[in-house]
């Protein structure tokens, strides 16, 4: 086997197996080094492990559901050794498929530790490989602040491999994780308490559907405490005491922290070969992906630009075509418009720019809101609701944003994000003959619309 190659990648998470697969079907002659699991943080510790878990703890609201509509549950259990060794026998076989995908592409595959040492050289547990480019998609870690007591805290990581359900859970932090774990564990059936130093959790989502998600989640008895913040936690028989910043103790049988997450930079670099790192040591790349140093590339969380596997994805396939590719492409990687989801319970899908970031640049903008009991619920007393909402211009009629709370939320914004890349205008939604009876049918019919001005 030869240790020379066109392009080396450490890391094989979704923007690195992406990269490496497509420079290889573009004639590339590329390795892929990777030191812990195959697929990355989103299949092994991220998205494929939460979703399943996620869908796992909708089913006692299916069951109390199912009693509206005649059915008699009474008696169900839950076994989360199940659950959980289950969803670890599909990760497994992911990362089989990922090895398989990778090796049927012809990349060479390296497993171990890898280290840029020079420009054209990486070490992988001491061998050196020589390659003319070299790609950093080695991701991000959780990140914990410090303070006393921090040791007696558990990362998301944790929660995949638990080996037991805690009974009492406080999740920390506002963000994407701390919202879903959140939903988790209490569908799963832990009392939770979600604790976020700010007024309102989710920053940067629109400020209804933020409002919404906080009323739904404590109407299904999550404790969402605000303005908090943690102090230090002391650790007595299993059980954690939580000094907060109002005075207050809470205790609790497991603390999470998803406070964020920051580029993994381990030993990844010799001193003389290290590129420029910018705001939280993310890898500072132009719109080429290349570092500061000439021949070394960067892509996904490890540049923080958007945390989002298909983001990782459409950089990977980006640069193997502008590295490799016959055709290159014809700009750079277009950042606009790109869809999200948060897979709380319940679930956010957004699209385009939140009412606050419309009449932040836009000015006068008009907003079509519905906040509505989906059929599926109305033949029981639950207050399940879901949200929606659309930011049109007022000058140019184009929908700026589109935001869902509530069920399928992301499975309908998909849709609707080809739509609003397109640059649809309301009218064109108006123009939309609806689906009837479904939530999304909502969106094509609302036409009662609120002119705001900045
Ligand atoms: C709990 C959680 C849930 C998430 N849910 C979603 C979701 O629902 N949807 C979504 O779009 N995104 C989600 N994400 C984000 C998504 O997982 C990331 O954006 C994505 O995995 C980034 O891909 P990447 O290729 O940049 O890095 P990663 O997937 O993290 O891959 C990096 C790889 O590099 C390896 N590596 C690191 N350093 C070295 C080294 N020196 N030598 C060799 N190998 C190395 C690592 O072991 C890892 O396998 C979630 C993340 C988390 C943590
Ligand atoms: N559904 C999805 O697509 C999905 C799911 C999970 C994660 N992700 C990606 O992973 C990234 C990381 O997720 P995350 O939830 O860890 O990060 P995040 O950036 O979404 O949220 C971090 C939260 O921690 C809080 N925080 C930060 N420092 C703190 C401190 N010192 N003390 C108290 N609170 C603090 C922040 O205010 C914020 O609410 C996300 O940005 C997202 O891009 C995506």
């Amino acid at each position: 086997m030869t240790n020379e190659f066109d392009l080396v990648v450490i890391g094989a998470g979704s923007g690195g197996v992406r990269a490496a697969r497509m420079a290889a079907g573009h004639g590339a002659r590329v390795a892929i080094v990777e030191k812990r699991f195959f697929g990355g943080t989103c299949v092994n510790v991220g998205c494929v492990p939460k979703k399943l878990f996620s869908y796992g703890a909708h089913f006692p609201d299916e069951f109390a559901l199912a009693e509206d509509y005649g059915y008699s549950i009474a008696g169900w259990k839950f076994d989360w050794a199940t659950l959980r060794e289950n969803k670890t026998r599909e990760i497994a076989r992911l990362n089989g498929i990922y090895r398989r995908i990778l090796d049927q592409a012809g990349v060479t595959i390296f497993e171990g530790h890898g280290r840029v040492e020079a420009p054209g050289q990486v070490s992988v547990d001491g061998n050196i490989l020589t390659t003319d480019k070299i790609l950093l998609a080695v991701g991000g870690k959780p990140f914990v602040p410090s303070f006393p007591g921090n040791e007696h805290v558990k990362i998301s990581d944790d929660l995949f491999y638990l080996e037991e359900l805690p009974k009492q859970v406080a999740v920390v932090g506002g963000g994407y994780i701390a919202t879903e774990f959140a939903g988790i564990l209490h569908g799963l059936g832990c009392e939770v308490t979600q604790i976020y130093r700010g007024d309102l959790f989710l920053r940067g989502f629109d400020g209804d559907i933020r409002e919404f998600v906080a009323e739904q989640m404590a109407e299904q008895g999550i404790n969402l405490r605000f303005n908090t913040d943690v102090d230090r936690i002391e650790e007595s028989e299993g059980r954690k005491r939580v000094f907060t910043n109002s005075g207050e103790q809470l205790e609790f049988d497991d603390v999470f922290y998803a406070t964020g997450r920051i580029p993994y930079l381990d030993n990844l670099f010799s001193a003389d070969a290290t590129p420029s790192l910018g705001k939280n040591g993310a890898i500072q790349v132009d719109e080429h992906y290349q570092t500061s140093i000439d021949g070394v590339y960067a892509l996904g969380d490890v540049i923080d630009r958007l945390q989002l596997t298909p983001v990782a994805l459409a950089e990977g396939m980006w640069l193997a075509a502008h590295l490799f590719g016959k055709a290159k492409p014809s700009g750079p990687l277009d950042y606009r418009n790109i869809a999200t989801a948060v897979f709380s319970h319940p679930n956010i899908g957004t699209v385009g720019m939140t009412q606050e970031e419309a009449l932040a640049t836009i000015g006068a903008i008009r907003v079509f809101k519905s906040s509505f009991r989906p059929m599926r619920y109305t033949l029981g007393d639950r207050q399940v609701r879901s949200m929606i909402k659309l930011i049109v211009d007022d000058s140019t009629d184009k929908v700026l944003g589109l935001h869902i709370a509530g069920e399928d939320a992301a499975e309908i914004t998909q849709g609707f994000a080809v739509a609003i890349k397109m640059g649809a205008t309301k009218a064109d939604f108006d123009a939309t003959v609806g689906i009837h009876p479904t939530a999304a049918e909502e969106l094509v019919t609302m036409r009662q619309g609120e002119f705001i001005r900045a």
